[in-house]
């Protein structure tokens, strides 16, 4: 049996990027240290935060929940954690992946609040589909974003942490890098905790720094039970060649998702006046925006009067 490089006792489980042989256990307690050093670095989280994690019962949000849960146990900071689910509407997807979420939810004994497109939109995503549009994700995106935080405000919550890893960030960067978009490299910066929004809620994502392997293993040595299926309406054309480009280059060059995602941070943006987008409130439903009608709204009208924009794929 080979042993464990870090702790010499247990049988070799898997491989570290900087190349070490090491036990399921030291895996796990690798990956916390990482990520609370990361939490701590970064400053991502204060004593006095109430946090909303977004979780969608995927391997991502279930592992960040749980890691988040531990952490606290293992360095308390003394913040409070709320699980929150958005039920997009979407039949044989959403649903069976709410049930992960529920089982999450007893694991970890936190609360759970759950928040649907169709009480908050009076539409489900099957019947945004239907109607026709841009495609499902841009939608999508718009919805979910502005349904955590309206979960968010209502649980008197002032942080938002999702579960993106290192790979997810590294793809959008790439992906902002290749269109030339200044400011939305800017805003995808992940490993900053600043005040995007006049309403206070702050957005993070403490699994910047950790690839998309780590936490899959994570999840896997945890026994955590989480559902794997893609969503039924994902469209991935441009971020799938980036996501492409970046897993074989990832082979050759392990640490290159730390380095995207560093790199990023560090750059310096130069942002014209026109690309800083001034905030206001929606005239309609009161949320945050950069115009007098919030995304959100502008594409549910468009819907309801059945002139959708965006083309759906
Ligand atoms: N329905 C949802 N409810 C609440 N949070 C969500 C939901 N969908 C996504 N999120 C949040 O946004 C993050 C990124 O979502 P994305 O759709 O890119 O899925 P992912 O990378 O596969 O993550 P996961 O494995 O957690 O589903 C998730 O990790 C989660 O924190």
């Amino acid at each position: 049996m080979v042993k464990c490089q870090l702790c010499d006792t247990n049988p070799v489980c898997t491989k570290t990027s900087d190349g070490k042989l090491i036990c399921k256990q030291c895996f796990i307690d690798r990956v916390e240290k990482l990520v609370h050093q990361c939490i701590d670095e970064f400053q991502l989280i204060y004593p006095t935060d109430h946090i909303v994690i977004g979780v969608s019962g995927g391997k991502d949000s279930t592992a960040l929940a749980t890691m988040l849960t531990r952490i606290e146990k293992r360095w308390p900071s003394g913040a409070k954690y709320t699980l929150v689910a958005v039920d997009e509407g979407i039949v044989g997807y959403r649903d069976k992946s709410l049930e992960c979420v529920r089982w999450l939810q007893e694991y970890l004994q936190l609360p759970l609040e759950i928040i649907s497109y169709i009480e908050t939109y009076g539409m489900t995503m099957d019947e945004i589909v239907t109607r026709g549009g841009k495609n499902a994700c841009s939608y999508c995106g718009v919805l979910r974003r502005q349904c955590l935080e309206k979960a968010a405000i209502k649980v008197g919550a002032n942080v938002i942490a999702t579960g993106h890893n290192g790979d997810d960030v590294a793809e959008t960067v790439l992906m902002n890098f290749l269109r030339g978009d200044v400011a939305r490299l800017e805003r995808c910066k992940s490993l900053k905790r600043e005040l995007e929004r006049e309403d206070g809620i702050i957005r993070i994502k403490p699994f910047s720094l950790l690839t998309q392997k780590e936490v899959v293993l994570y999840a896997h040595y945890m026994k955590l039970r989480y559902f794997s299926v893609e969503c039924t309406y994902a469209g991935t054309a441009f971020r799938g060649n980036a996501r492409t480009f970046l897993q074989k280059t990832q082979i050759l060059h392990p640490s290159i998702i730390r380095n995207c995602v560093i790199s990023n941070e560090q750059a310096k943006a130069e942002l014209k006046k026109e690309q800083l987008k001034k905030s206001q409130r929606c005239t309609v439903c009161g949320m945050q925006s950069s115009s007098s009608l919030c995304q959100a709204c502008k594409m549910m009208n468009e819907l309801r009067n059945g002139m959708p924009k965006i083309e759906l794929k």
